[in-house]
C-alpha cells in the first residue's frame, strides 16, 4: 500500500436484538462527535483480525470474535487514501463500556441513518439495510416467458429491480411494464422504471436514470420519497448523482459483457478509485453474478448489478 494509505478495522457488534452497537468520537479527535463503528487502525506487523480484537478491547472492554467481512471501502481524502474494513462480530464476552470515555448507542438498524456518520461509513450501513443483488430487465423476446422469468427472479429473492424496456411499441411496453410492477409489488420489491420520469412521478414509483440523462438533470426529478438512482461510469457523473440525492448508484462496466459489445471493462482497481471519491452507495455492473457478491463488497460496493447474471434462465 502507498505511505498514505490508512487501514482502519471496525466491528459491527449486535446484540440478542439485532441492534448495532455505535460509539461517538470524543472532543478534541478528527471527527469529532460523528458516530462509528467501533474499531481503529491496524499497527505494522499486526494482522486485520489482532487489530480488530486489540481495538475493541481497549476501547469497549471486550473480547471478541472476528466473523464474516460485511465490506472495504476505500476513501480518498486530500492527504490520503482511507480503507474502512468492516468485520461482523461473532460472538464476544464482556459488556462494552466507553473505556476511552466515549458514548455507546444500541441502535435498531433502521435507525442507523439517523445517525451523523464519517463519509465512508453511509456505504457500511446501505450494505447492511439494503439489497446486495439489483437486477436490470433484458428486452423481452416474448412478453409472457419475461414475465415469468421475472417473477421466477423475484421467487428467488431479488428485491431491487430496474425494468428497462428500451425500444418497445408504446401499447405493449406499457402493458409489461404495469404488469410488472404488479409483481414487483406482491413481492415487496422496489421497482424503478429507466429513464421516464414523467411515467415514475404519476405512479409514484422508483425512476433509474440513464447517465445522458443523469447530465441534464438540474435538481430531483422526483418527489423525496421516490426512489433515485443513477448509472454512473466517472467521477463528474457521481458527483452529479449525489448532487440530486441518488439513492444509490449503478458503477460499470467492470467486466466487458454480452450486452455491450467492444466496451471494454474499468476493472476493479478503477471502480475503487471511483468508490473512493464517493460516499453513494454502489452497485457494481458488467459481467458480474451473484457469485461475485463478495469480491464486489471487497472493493467497497453495495453489490451487483446484472442483466444476464441475474435473469432466470439466462447465460451467465
Ligand atoms: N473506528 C472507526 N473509524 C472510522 C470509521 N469511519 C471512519 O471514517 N473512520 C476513520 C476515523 C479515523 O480517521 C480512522 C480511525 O482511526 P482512530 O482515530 O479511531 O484510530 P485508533 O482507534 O487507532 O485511535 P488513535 O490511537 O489513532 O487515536 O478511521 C468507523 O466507522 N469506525
Ligand atoms: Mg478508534
Amino acid at each position: 500500500m502507498p505511505a498514505a494509505t490508512v487501514h482502519v478495522m471496525a466491528g459491527v457488534i449486535t446484540d440478542k436484538r439485532g441492534r448495532v452497537l455505535l460509539a461517538r468520537r470524543g472532543a478534541g479527535r478528527e471527527l469529532a462527535g460523528l458516530w462509528e463503528f467501533p474499531g481503529g487502525k491496524v499497527e505494522a506487523g499486526e494482522s486485520p483480525e489482532a487489530a480488530l480484537a486489540r481495538e475493541l478491547a481497549e476501547e469497549l472492554g471486550i473480547e471478541v470474535e472476528v466473523g464474516a467481512p460485511v465490506m472495504v471501502v476505500p476513501h480518498r481524502t486530500p492527504s490520503r487514501l482511507l480503507r474502512l474494513d468492516v468485520r461482523r462480530i461473532h460472538s464476544w464476552r464482556g459488556t462494552p463500556k466507553g473505556c476511552e470515555g466515549q458514548g455507546l448507542a444500541w441502535v435498531q438498524p433502521e435507525k442507523l441513518g439517523r445517525y451523523d456518520m464519517p463519509a465512508p461509513d453511509l456505504p457500511v450501513v446501505a450494505a447492511l439495510l439494503q439489497p446486495d443483488h439489483c437486477l436490470v430487465t433484458p428486452l423481452p423476446v416474448d412478453d409472457v416467458a419475461w414475465l415469468a422469468a421475472l417473477q421466477a427472479a423475484l421467487d428467488g429473492g431479488v428485491r431491487r429491480v430496474q425494468l428497462r424496456l428500451p425500444g418497445l411499441e408504446p401499447a405493449r411496453r406499457d402493458a409489461l411494464r404495469a404488469q410488472a410492477l404488479a409483481c414487483c409489488s406482491a413481492a415487496g420489491a422496489q421497482a424503478f422504471v429507466n429513464g421516464d420520469p414523467a411515467f415514475a412521478r404519476e405512479a409514484g414509483v422508483g425512476l433509474h436514470l440513464p447517465s445522458a440523462m443523469l447530465r441534464m438533470c438540474r435538481e430531483r426529478p422526483v418527489g423525496a420519497d421516490q426512489p433515485l438512482s443513477a448509472s454512473c461510469h466517472d467521477e463528474a457523473e457521481l458527483e452529479h448523482a449525489q448532487a440530486l440525492g441518488c439513492d444509490f448508484a449503478i458503477l460499470g462496466p467492470v467486466r466487458p459483457t454480452a450486452s455491450h459489445p467492444g466496451q471494454p471493462g474499468i476493472g476493479w482497481d478503477r471502480f475503487e478509485q471511483l468508490r473512493a471519491r464517493s460516499s453513494l452507495p454502489l452497485y457494481a455492473i458488467g459481467g458480474l453474478a451473484p457469485d461475485d457478491v463478495a469480491t464486489a463488497r471487497g472493493h467497497g460496493a453495495q453489490g451487483i448489478a446484472a442483466i444476464r447474471g441475474l435473469w432466470p434462465g439466462a447465460q451467465a
